[in-house]
């Protein structure tokens, strides 16, 4: 170790010094306490190597001077003391030389380990290169320490072997002062008495022995250090030389490393090129970006702006709104007021509304006739039609194919005429104002008229597996009510109910009963029922939709079928009544009303032949004719406005009795089939079409038309009220023949009712007669009739025929009176005229029990009967023959030669009956149209 230079130090060796430097022989006079604080261990641990060794000559230097050689104790304590300290410091050298070599062979393992982080640094990055660098530099810069560290060692030794020699040489030196001491001792010897010389020549030896152990001891000691010196210096020569050579071996594969550590350091630096390239271009690329970015940011930034600044001004804008709506809520509230009151209203309007419609309706007229012709089907001969003009108007002009010219021509006039183009929906369309008036509380009676073939169920039902374009009128108007009453929901809660039944042979069937109800034969109550059920006992159904009802059909048509085949084509010589009734209930004020719609599906009006008029058919074609010509009849009393309707006549009329008059809608579709082949049951059909409709005249259309028609209308008012003065003589007849009745008692009462009967008929028909003279007859009847008794001569007169077959044939009831009816000869078959007498059968049945003796309905039904008509005619002229039966006549003067056939023809309907009235206006109509298809 190097010496002490600290200041205090310093200051403590220089005090030592200061000891040295003191004269010889005062260490001998130095106090104790003095010694004591050299001894002290930090005055002698700091003070220098020389001066501990001046100490030592010192010493030795004042017992040699003094002559008694004495040491005082102190003295040699303090000797001793710096004795010790110097071999300390010798073993203190030799520990650090220890130190020295274990620090080195420590470092040597961290070298060791720093070339393994070398080695692996040098596989790795720049940045592990970079380490590797600094590690290199770490390790020169320890070997550089080391190697000044192994100078500093060197110079210690050669400063230790100095100082040994030196020692070594105090030693020898000291030994020669003891000689000298020794013989000086020698020489003052002799002079000293033996006692002391004794006492000092012993002390002498003490010391002398003490000095050469101690010296032994020293050079012990000395020889030990430089025993250890030199294994030191050699063991660390050896260690130097190979810490050299494993230093420059490592510098050699510290070099070899840095090359590869510079070689991945350029390679690191292509790759740091590289990256630095691709981040230049990513760079000009973020830049870019930045750029793009920097103006999508100001663009937004700029629309942001003008969002804020459109924000404001929709601010201010929404502020002036508020201010504005505000204001018109206000107004709003107000006129809130006022709407509140007007659908307080609303109700009453909306009654209003109905009732002007339904008066609408009522000015078109209740009851309408719209006429359809079948077109051609595949097999008939499309050549040759019976249909030769329809047109706007509902005119319709017939042609008898066997009779060319005018003779042939017929012209009729109906509320519509639908040629065979038209579609289902063109034909539903007016159709449509009547099914309205079913939810507003009306009765409503849609019914088809015509032979089989003609159409009927086509234009009331469609095809079989229609689609919805050939829906007929019944599922279309069945959809229109239920649309309708949807619609109408929020003022109305409508309940929907369905009967179906059947008419056959006068018996009604339900057709939605099960079992053993079906049946049954029910009731028909005559008088309307508050519910307005003339069925009650018949099924009703509640339904939803169209579909619930027509599935209801189905199950009643497949009812109707089942029968069919026991009953040989059941289904046409039947009627069946769908009726839906409605019953409304208004929301607000809790009040009802209700309405019916009655589909009629009536059987086939065709005549029967009189070959096949036999047992059951001849009694179907009865009913048949029946039913249909006592409908023709309520349809006709209801158009002239009569105070009576003959409804209990049949079944039909019974049934469909609130659908028929006041303020209930009819609608008729006739239904004609252009075939040639049927051109006498077309005309037929027309004829009883014609009967039903041509009288009826809404006040708009007689505004329409002109003076001729209102003059025509001032005459049917002077004839209705001939036929109401006729009527009360009828009733005084009537009481009279009541009167009689009472007064007979005879047992053949049966003949006396039957006289009765035909005092009544006879009545009737004066009455009739003189109905008929008075309006003038139906020239085309009484040509028809002329025609007749001109062929056959000996004919009676109508009149007296019926008088006979009365008298023959006194009126039966119930069955009787079809068994009656049933015999061909009975009823007069033979004859050439059987079909108008088939008529007067059905005739005869009707006036059993029915309203219709001496009503207008009769009267009316009489003059319906040409050959009665004709009869009158032919034995009084007409008295007032009026400008239109003028006109009629002379219009038909042309056709009074028509063939016997045709007036057969013409006759054959089993309704062929016409009013007076009406053949005059069907006449005056049938002059001018045929007149306007003459032009044409
Ligand atoms: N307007 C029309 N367009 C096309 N075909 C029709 C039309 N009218 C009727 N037909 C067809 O004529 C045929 C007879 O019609 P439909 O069965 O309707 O007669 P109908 O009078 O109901 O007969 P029935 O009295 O026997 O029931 C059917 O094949 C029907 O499809």
């Amino acid at each position: 170790m190097s010496e002490p230079s600290t200041p205090p130090t310093h200051h403590v060796g220089h005090k030592f010094h200061e000891v040295f430097q003191l004269k010889q022989g005062r260490y001998y006079d130095l106090p104790a306490a003095k010694i004591s604080e050299m001894m002290k261990s930090n005055s002698l641990d700091n003070a220098p190597t020389q001066s501990l060794l001046s100490v030592v000559n010192g010493i030795l230097e004042e017992s040699i001077e003094r002559k008694n050689g004495e040491i005082p104790q102190r003295v040699a304590c303090l000797l001793r003391k710096v004795v010790q300290e110097i071999e300390r410091r010798i073993s203190t050298q030799a520990e650090h030389i220890r130190n020295q070599n274990n620090l080195i062979k420590a470092r040597e393992e961290k070298y060791q380990s720093r070339i393994r982080v070398l080695e692996t640094l040098a596989n790795g990055t720049p940045d592990e290169t970079q380490i590797v660098m600094n590690q290199l530099q770490l390790l020169k810069t320890e070997k550089h320490k080391i190697e000044e560290r192994s100078k500093v060692g060197e110079e210690d030794m050669v400063k230790l072997t100095k100082e040994k020699e030196k020692s070594d040489k105090i030693i020898s030196d000291l030994t020669q002062e003891l000689e000298t001491i020794k013989r000086t001792y020698e020489d003052q010897f002799p002079q000293m008495d033996t006692k002391t010389k004794e006492y000092q020549i012993e002390k002498l030896e003490y010391q002398i022995e003490k000095l050469a152990k101690e010296k032994e001891k020293s050079d012990k000691i000395i020889s030990e250090l430089k025993q250890e010196l030199e294994t030191t210096k050699r063991t660390y020569g050896d260690q130097f030389q190979q810490m050299d050579t494993k230093a420059k071996e490592y510098q050699i594969e510290l070099e070899e490393k840095l090359k590869d550590a510079e070689s991945v350091l350029a390679e690191s630096q292509r790759r740091i090129q590289e990256l630095e390239t691709d981040s230049e271009s990513n760079f000009q690329n973020w830049n870019q970006k930045e750029h793009v970015f920097q103006s999508f940011v100001d663009l937004q930034m700029q629309s942001v702006q003008e969002l804020r600044s459109s924000s404001n001004s929709i601010k201010k804008e929404v502020k002036v709104s508020q201010k504005r709506w505000f204001e018109e809520l206000n107004s709003f509230g107000q006129q809130l007021k006022v709407l509140t009151d007007a659908v307080e209203n609303y109700h009453a309007v909306l009654a209003e509304n109905r009732r002007l419609y339904n008066e609408v309706q009522e000015l078109k007229g209740n009851i309408r006739v719209y006429c359809r012709i079948r077109p051609f089907l595949p097999g008939e001969n499309r050549k040759q039609s019976t249909i030769d003009y329809i047109g706007e108007n509902g005119e319709l002009l017939v042609v008898n194919p066997s009779k060319p010219g005018k003779d042939g021509q017929r012209m009729f006039k109906f509320n519509k005429v639908f040629g065979s183009t038209a579609t289902q929906e063109q034909v539903f369309l007016d159709t449509r104002p009547l099914v309205r008036s079913v939810l507003d509380g009306y009765n409503v009676c849609i019914f088809a008229y015509g032979q089989t073939g003609s159409g009927k169920t086509y234009t009331m039902t469609g095809p079989e597996s229609a689609t919805e374009k050939e829906w007929g009128v019944n599922y279309r108007a069945l959809n229109d009510l239920f649309q309708i009453s949807l619609s109408r929901r929020d003022t109305y809660l409508y309940e929907v109910g369905v009967q179906m039944v059947e008419i056959y042979n006068e018996q009604v069937r339900d057709l939605l009963g099960h079992g053993s109800s079906q049946k049954k034969t029910l009731g028909v109550l005559t008088t309307s029922q508050p519910n307005g059920l003339a069925v009650p006992d018949a099924s009703m159904l509640p339904v939803k939709a169209t579909s619930d009802v027509l599935d209801l059909m189905q199950i009643g048509h497949g009812n109707r079928a089942v029968s069919a085949t026991t009953l040989n084509e059941r289904s046409s010589r039947s009627h069946s009544i769908l009726t839906v009734h409605v019953r409304g209930t208004d929301l607000k004020t809790g009040t009802t009303l209700r309405g019916s719609l009655h589909l009629v599906d009536l059987a086939g009006s065709e005549r029967v032949d009189r070959s096949e008029v036999t047992g059951d058919r001849l009694k179907e074609a009865q009913h048949i004719n029946k039913s249909l010509s006592a409908l023709g009849d309520v349809i006709f009393a209801l158009s002239q406005k009569t105070a009576h309707v003959p409804y209990r006549n049949s079944k039909l009329t019974q049934v469909l009795q609130s659908s028929l008059g006041g303020h209930a809608k009819t609608l008729m579709f006739v239904q004609i089939n252009p075939d040639t082949g049927s051109f006498s049951e077309s005309l037929s059909t027309l004829k009883f079409a014609e009967r039903v409709s041509g009288v009826e005249l809404g006040a708009a259309k007689s505004q329409k038309e002109g003076k001729d028609i209102r003059d025509l209308m001032e005459q049917v008012a002077s004839l209705k009220d001939t036929i109401a003065r006729k009527d009360e003589e009828i009733e005084q007849l009537q009481q009279t023949k009541d009167i009689r009745s009472k007064h007979s008692n005879s047992p053949l009462k049966h003949s006396s009712s039957t006289n009765s009967v035909v005092g009544q008929e006879r009545m009737s028909s004066v009455g009739r007669a003189m109905a008929a003279n008075k309006v003038g007859a139906d020239h085309e009847n009484w040509s028809e009739h002329s025609g007749e008794v001109s062929e056959s001569g000996s004919h009676q007169s109508a009149d007296d025929r019926r008088q006979q077959k009365e008298h023959s044939h006194p009126k039966l009831s119930g069955e009787a009176a079809e068994q009656s009816s049933a015999d061909p000869e009975l009823l007069g078959f033979g004859d050439a005229d059987s079909e108008e007498r088939l008529s007067d059968i059905s005739d005869g049945g009707l006036s059993m029990g029915t309203e219709t003796d001496g009503s207008i309905g009769s009267l009316v039904e009489y003059n319906l009967f040409p050959e009665q008509a004709k009869s009158s005619e032919t034995t009084k002229a007409p008295k007032t023959p009026t400008r239109v039966a003028a006109k009629a006549t002379s219009s038909r003067t042309a056709q009074v030669p028509a063939s016997r056939t045709r007036s057969r023809d013409m006759l054959k309907s089993p309704s062929l009956k016409k009013s007076t009235s009406q053949v005059a206006i069907s006449s005056s109509r049938t002059s001018k149209v045929v007149g306007k298809a003459q032009v044409k």
